[in-house]
């Protein structure tokens, strides 16, 4: 395989377990995943999708196949080194957001510079940049509890966002937000794609996802059924108004 391309897997198998209880959950998969794209990955329940998902983080090595992140192929690469990459390249954003209870809104985007080692004395302005930028400019010293699911959610692509991640993958990020904030947190993906030249990648089952999707890809079971692009794809602004 080679370079120039965010993600690329050939051939990538899954298989967890051991013996007769052995589940082949990717069976197979090649696939390329582009910057500047918004990549929906649609599948019913048990298809794959949080497993490819992990596995084009550096989360899981696939059992058989290649992977390979920005040109480097990660076969061979120990643990440490696959953390590394995780933390340069790679943005997390969950389902159930994942914020810390007891830390105000810009302390959890803090965190996660921290890890990147930006000087503390620059956090709390670099954190109120990225709430600033997804419109949560009066909402940093809130506590998650006293934030709405979809404010909670741009907490948590803020904080995904702090360590500049060329590719970010996101779990069913809209599962939990109702219709209105679901399409806000997605527009922000999208624009993130759009914007910014990252390679967005979004696991749902949330059919409003569809018209965010630049590509949109279906797992059944562990294998990939086909590629297609809705006609139009919206140009919304980043911030929510
Ligand atoms: N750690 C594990 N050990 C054994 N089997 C697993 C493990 N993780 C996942 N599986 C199985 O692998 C298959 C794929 O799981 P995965 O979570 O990737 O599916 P999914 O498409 O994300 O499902 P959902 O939409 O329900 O989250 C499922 O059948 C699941 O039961």
């Amino acid at each position: 395989m080679s370079g120039g391309h965010v993600v690329r897997l050939a051939g990538a198998r899954v298989v967890y377990g051991h013996g007769a209880t052995a589940f082949e959950a990717l069976r197979g998969i090649d696939l390329t995943i582009r910057a500047g794209e918004l990549t929906l990955l649609l599948g019913p329940s048990g298809s794959g999708k949080t497993t490819l998902l992990q596995v084009m983080g550096c989360l899981l090595r696939p059992t058989g196949g290649e992977v390979e992140l920005f040109g480097q192929a990660l076969a061979g690469r120990g643990p440490e080194a696959l953390a590394q990459l995780r933390l340069r390249h790679v943005g997390f954003v969950f389902q159930h957001y994942n914020l810390f209870p007891t830390l105000r809104a810009w302390e959890n985007v803090a965190i996660a510079l921290d890890l990147k080692q930006v000087p503390r004395a620059r956090q709390r302005a670099v954190a109120g940049d990225l709430l600033e930028r997804l419109g949560l400019g009066d909402r940093q010293a809130h506590f998650p509890a006293e934030l709405s699911g979809g404010q909670k959610q741009r907490v948590a692509i803020a904080r995904a966002l702090a360590g500049r991640p060329e590719l970010l993958l996101a779990d069913e990020p809209t599962a939990a937000l109702d219709g209105r904030t679901g399409q806000e947190v997605a527009g922000v993906l999208h624009a993130l794609a759009h914007q910014d030249g990252c390679a967005v990648v979004v696991v749902s089952h949330d059919p409003r996802m569809e018209r965010f999707g630049d590509r949109i890809l279906h797992l059944e079971d562990g294998h990939l059924k086909d590629d297609r692009r809705p006609p139009r794809p919206p140009d919304p602004p980043l911030s929510p108004p």
